[in-house]
Protein backbone atom coordinates (compact mmCIF):
# COMPACT_ATOMS: atom_id res chain seq x y z
CA UNK A 1 0.00 0.00 0.00
CA UNK A 2 1.37 3.63 -1.03
CA UNK A 3 -0.56 6.69 0.35
CA UNK A 4 -3.09 6.95 3.00
CA UNK A 5 -5.31 4.16 3.85
CA UNK A 6 -8.02 4.95 6.82
CA UNK A 7 -9.86 1.48 7.63
CA UNK A 8 -13.19 1.66 9.77
CA UNK A 9 -11.77 4.44 12.21
CA UNK A 10 -13.72 5.73 15.06
CA UNK A 11 -13.30 8.55 17.64
CA UNK A 12 -15.35 9.66 20.54
CA UNK A 13 -14.07 12.68 22.65
CA UNK A 14 -14.90 14.35 25.65
CA UNK A 15 -16.04 13.00 29.09
CA UNK A 16 -19.18 11.93 31.12
CA UNK A 17 -22.57 13.57 29.34
CA UNK A 18 -20.23 15.43 27.02
CA UNK A 19 -19.40 12.54 25.02
CA UNK A 20 -19.11 13.28 21.61
CA UNK A 21 -18.90 10.56 18.54
CA UNK A 22 -16.31 12.60 16.58
CA UNK A 23 -15.67 10.40 13.56
CA UNK A 24 -18.00 7.05 13.43
CA UNK A 25 -16.40 3.99 11.45
CA UNK A 26 -14.65 6.50 9.03
CA UNK A 27 -12.82 4.56 5.82
CA UNK A 28 -10.87 6.75 3.32
CA UNK A 29 -8.14 5.74 0.84
CA UNK A 30 -5.76 8.34 -0.95
CA UNK A 31 -3.55 7.12 -3.36
CA UNK A 32 -0.62 8.77 -4.37
CA UNK A 33 -0.80 11.78 -6.23
CA UNK A 34 -4.10 11.72 -5.69
CA UNK A 35 -6.34 14.92 -4.28
CA UNK A 36 -9.02 14.23 -1.80
CA UNK A 37 -11.76 17.11 -0.28
CA UNK A 38 -13.55 16.76 2.51
CA UNK A 39 -16.28 18.82 3.18
CA UNK A 40 -19.27 19.18 5.59
CA UNK A 41 -20.84 21.64 8.42
CA UNK A 42 -19.00 23.01 11.60
CA UNK A 43 -18.35 20.40 14.09
CA UNK A 44 -18.88 17.52 11.99
CA UNK A 45 -15.23 15.54 12.84
CA UNK A 46 -13.40 16.79 9.57
CA UNK A 47 -10.44 18.24 12.01
CA UNK A 48 -10.41 15.02 13.82
CA UNK A 49 -10.28 12.90 10.29
CA UNK A 50 -6.98 15.20 9.98
CA UNK A 51 -5.94 14.28 13.25
CA UNK A 52 -6.18 11.04 13.33
CA UNK A 53 -4.84 10.83 9.87
CA UNK A 54 -1.67 12.46 11.07
CA UNK A 55 -1.09 10.64 14.27
CA UNK A 56 -2.34 13.30 16.52
CA UNK A 57 -5.20 11.52 18.13
CA UNK A 58 -5.61 7.70 18.57
CA UNK A 59 -8.84 6.12 17.20
CA UNK A 60 -10.74 4.02 19.70
CA UNK A 61 -10.75 1.39 16.73
CA UNK A 62 -9.47 1.04 12.99
CA UNK A 63 -6.39 1.50 11.24
CA UNK A 64 -4.19 4.61 10.22
CA UNK A 65 -1.53 3.58 7.45
CA UNK A 66 0.65 5.53 5.78
CA UNK A 67 2.86 4.07 3.26
CA UNK A 68 3.32 0.77 4.86
CA UNK A 69 3.30 2.34 8.17
CA UNK A 70 0.70 1.87 10.55
CA UNK A 71 -0.20 4.34 12.96
CA UNK A 72 -2.29 2.77 15.64
CA UNK A 73 -0.87 1.43 18.44
CA UNK A 74 2.74 3.24 17.84
CA UNK A 75 4.63 5.00 20.49
CA UNK A 76 4.25 8.90 20.90
CA UNK A 77 8.04 8.66 19.95
CA UNK A 78 7.60 6.75 16.69
CA UNK A 79 4.42 9.05 15.76
CA UNK A 80 5.86 11.83 15.74
CA UNK A 81 9.57 10.26 13.73
CA UNK A 82 6.14 9.11 10.88
CA UNK A 83 4.95 13.12 11.31
CA UNK A 84 8.11 14.01 10.58
CA UNK A 85 9.11 12.08 7.84
CA UNK A 86 6.50 10.97 5.83
CA UNK A 87 3.45 13.70 7.00
CA UNK A 88 2.87 17.82 5.62
CA UNK A 89 0.56 19.74 7.35
CA UNK A 90 -0.71 22.75 5.44
CA UNK A 91 -2.86 25.14 8.19
CA UNK A 92 -5.88 27.39 7.76
CA UNK A 93 -2.97 30.25 8.26
CA UNK A 94 0.25 29.30 7.31
CA UNK A 95 2.13 28.93 11.20
CA UNK A 96 5.16 30.64 9.73
CA UNK A 97 7.86 31.71 12.37
CA UNK A 98 7.88 35.39 12.61
CA UNK A 99 11.84 35.81 12.75
CA UNK A 100 12.74 33.70 9.72
CA UNK A 101 12.53 34.44 6.29
CA UNK A 102 10.92 32.35 3.37
CA UNK A 103 14.01 30.38 2.30
CA UNK A 104 14.87 29.91 6.18
CA UNK A 105 10.53 28.21 7.25
CA UNK A 106 11.68 26.04 4.29
CA UNK A 107 15.23 24.63 5.54
CA UNK A 108 13.45 24.68 9.01
CA UNK A 109 11.70 21.54 9.29
CA UNK A 110 15.20 19.34 7.61
CA UNK A 111 17.10 20.60 10.67
CA UNK A 112 14.98 18.39 12.48
CA UNK A 113 16.06 14.73 11.71
CA UNK A 114 18.33 12.91 8.96
CA UNK A 115 16.13 12.82 5.67
CA UNK A 116 17.44 10.39 2.24
CA UNK A 117 16.35 13.26 0.22
CA UNK A 118 14.90 16.56 0.76
CA UNK A 119 13.98 19.39 -1.52
CA UNK A 120 16.63 22.29 -2.56
CA UNK A 121 14.42 25.42 -0.96
CA UNK A 122 15.64 27.49 -3.69
CA UNK A 123 13.95 25.38 -6.15
CA UNK A 124 10.64 24.78 -4.59
CA UNK A 125 9.83 28.54 -3.63
CA UNK A 126 10.61 28.80 -7.70
CA UNK A 127 8.22 26.09 -8.07
CA UNK A 128 5.56 27.97 -5.84
CA UNK A 129 5.81 31.28 -7.71
CA UNK A 130 7.52 33.07 -4.97
CA UNK A 131 11.75 32.49 -5.50
CA UNK A 132 11.90 36.54 -5.67
CA UNK A 133 10.42 36.95 -2.44
CA UNK A 134 13.15 34.59 -0.42
CA UNK A 135 14.42 36.58 1.92
CA UNK A 136 11.36 37.81 3.20
CA UNK A 137 9.66 37.38 6.63
CA UNK A 138 6.35 36.61 6.95
CA UNK A 139 5.07 40.82 7.86
CA UNK A 140 5.96 40.78 4.52
CA UNK A 141 4.50 38.83 2.64
CA UNK A 142 0.91 38.78 1.36
CA UNK A 143 -1.76 35.62 2.93
CA UNK A 144 -1.50 33.96 -0.44
CA UNK A 145 2.51 34.31 -0.41
CA UNK A 146 2.30 32.69 3.23
CA UNK A 147 0.01 29.91 1.88
CA UNK A 148 2.53 29.50 -0.65
CA UNK A 149 5.56 29.20 1.72
CA UNK A 150 3.62 26.92 3.94
CA UNK A 151 2.86 24.69 1.73
CA UNK A 152 6.61 24.63 0.07
CA UNK A 153 7.54 23.68 3.84
CA UNK A 154 5.33 20.97 4.08
CA UNK A 155 6.70 19.50 0.84
CA UNK A 156 10.38 19.58 1.91
CA UNK A 157 11.23 16.26 3.22
CA UNK A 158 8.73 14.47 0.31
CA UNK A 159 6.03 13.22 2.02
CA UNK A 160 3.86 11.08 1.32
CA UNK A 161 1.01 12.59 2.60
CA UNK A 162 -0.23 16.32 3.02
CA UNK A 163 -3.48 17.36 5.21
CA UNK A 164 -4.75 20.50 4.56
CA UNK A 165 -6.81 22.32 6.85
CA UNK A 166 -8.72 25.14 5.47
CA UNK A 167 -6.15 26.26 3.57
CA UNK A 168 -8.30 28.76 1.77
CA UNK A 169 -9.75 30.46 5.05
CA UNK A 170 -7.81 33.88 4.91
CA UNK A 171 -8.15 34.31 1.43
CA UNK A 172 -10.01 36.37 -1.34
CA UNK A 173 -11.71 34.22 -4.26
CA UNK A 174 -9.06 34.91 -6.65
CA UNK A 175 -5.75 33.57 -4.15
CA UNK A 176 -7.84 30.87 -3.22
CA UNK A 177 -8.44 29.12 -6.82
CA UNK A 178 -4.13 29.95 -7.30
CA UNK A 179 -3.64 28.18 -3.79
CA UNK A 180 -5.57 25.58 -4.21
CA UNK A 181 -4.75 24.75 -7.70
CA UNK A 182 -0.95 25.07 -6.60
CA UNK A 183 -1.36 22.10 -3.87
CA UNK A 184 -3.59 20.25 -6.88
CA UNK A 185 -0.62 20.66 -9.21
CA UNK A 186 1.88 19.79 -6.32
CA UNK A 187 0.41 16.56 -5.48
CA UNK A 188 0.18 15.30 -8.87
CA UNK A 189 3.95 15.93 -9.04
CA UNK A 190 5.36 15.07 -6.47
CA UNK A 191 2.81 11.76 -6.21
CA UNK A 192 1.52 12.73 -2.52
CA UNK A 193 -1.72 11.30 -1.10
CA UNK A 194 -3.34 15.07 -0.01
CA UNK A 195 -6.43 15.39 1.84
CA UNK A 196 -7.77 18.75 2.27
CA UNK A 197 -10.81 19.89 4.54
CA UNK A 198 -12.34 22.80 2.95
CA UNK A 199 -15.42 25.01 3.71
CA UNK A 200 -14.90 26.25 0.28
CA UNK A 201 -17.04 24.62 -2.22
CA UNK A 202 -15.06 26.91 -5.16
CA UNK A 203 -12.53 25.04 -5.44
CA UNK A 204 -13.43 22.15 -5.29
CA UNK A 205 -12.86 21.81 -8.96
CA UNK A 206 -9.60 21.19 -8.23
CA UNK A 207 -9.98 18.06 -6.19
CA UNK A 208 -9.82 14.46 -8.02
CA UNK A 209 -12.69 13.35 -5.17
CA UNK A 210 -14.87 14.83 -3.00
CA UNK A 211 -16.36 12.94 0.49
CA UNK A 212 -18.90 15.03 2.61
CA UNK A 213 -18.63 14.99 6.57
CA UNK A 214 -21.89 14.54 8.41
CA UNK A 215 -22.04 13.62 11.78
CA UNK A 216 -19.07 11.46 11.81
CA UNK A 217 -19.66 9.86 9.05
CA UNK A 218 -17.68 10.10 5.93
CA UNK A 219 -19.86 9.92 1.90
CA UNK A 220 -18.53 10.07 -1.48
CA UNK A 221 -19.92 12.76 -3.49
CA UNK A 222 -20.61 11.92 -6.87
N1 LIG B 1 -11.15 17.98 22.71
C1 LIG B 1 -12.45 17.78 22.53
N2 LIG B 1 -13.25 17.34 23.54
C2 LIG B 1 -14.54 17.11 23.34
N3 LIG B 1 -15.18 17.26 22.16
C3 LIG B 1 -14.47 17.69 21.11
C4 LIG B 1 -13.05 17.99 21.23
N4 LIG B 1 -12.61 18.39 20.02
C5 LIG B 1 -13.68 18.39 19.19
N5 LIG B 1 -14.79 17.96 19.83
C6 LIG B 1 -16.13 17.76 19.25
O1 LIG B 1 -16.02 16.74 18.26
C7 LIG B 1 -16.87 17.03 17.13
C8 LIG B 1 -16.03 17.09 15.86
O2 LIG B 1 -15.16 18.21 15.91
P1 LIG B 1 -14.16 18.60 14.72
O3 LIG B 1 -13.29 19.71 15.22
O4 LIG B 1 -13.51 17.39 14.19
O5 LIG B 1 -15.22 19.19 13.64
P2 LIG B 1 -14.96 20.01 12.29
O6 LIG B 1 -15.84 19.37 11.27
O7 LIG B 1 -13.53 20.09 12.01
O8 LIG B 1 -15.53 21.45 12.66
P3 LIG B 1 -15.13 22.92 12.08
O9 LIG B 1 -15.52 22.94 10.65
O10 LIG B 1 -15.97 23.84 12.93
O11 LIG B 1 -13.66 23.10 12.32
C9 LIG B 1 -17.57 18.36 17.48
O12 LIG B 1 -18.83 18.05 18.00
C10 LIG B 1 -16.67 18.98 18.54
O13 LIG B 1 -17.43 19.80 19.41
Amino acid sequence: MNGLKITDVSLTLGDGDEIVTALDHVSLEVAPGEFVAVVGPSGSGKSSLLAVAGGLSTPDSGQVQIGDEELVGRSAKELSRIRREKIGFVFQTSNLVPALTAVDQLRLPTTFGKFADTRDPHALLDEVGIAHKADRRPHELSGGERQRVGIARALMVRPKVLLVDEPTAALDRQRSQEVVSLLARETREQGVATVMVTHDRDVLSHCDSVYEMVDGRLTRQP
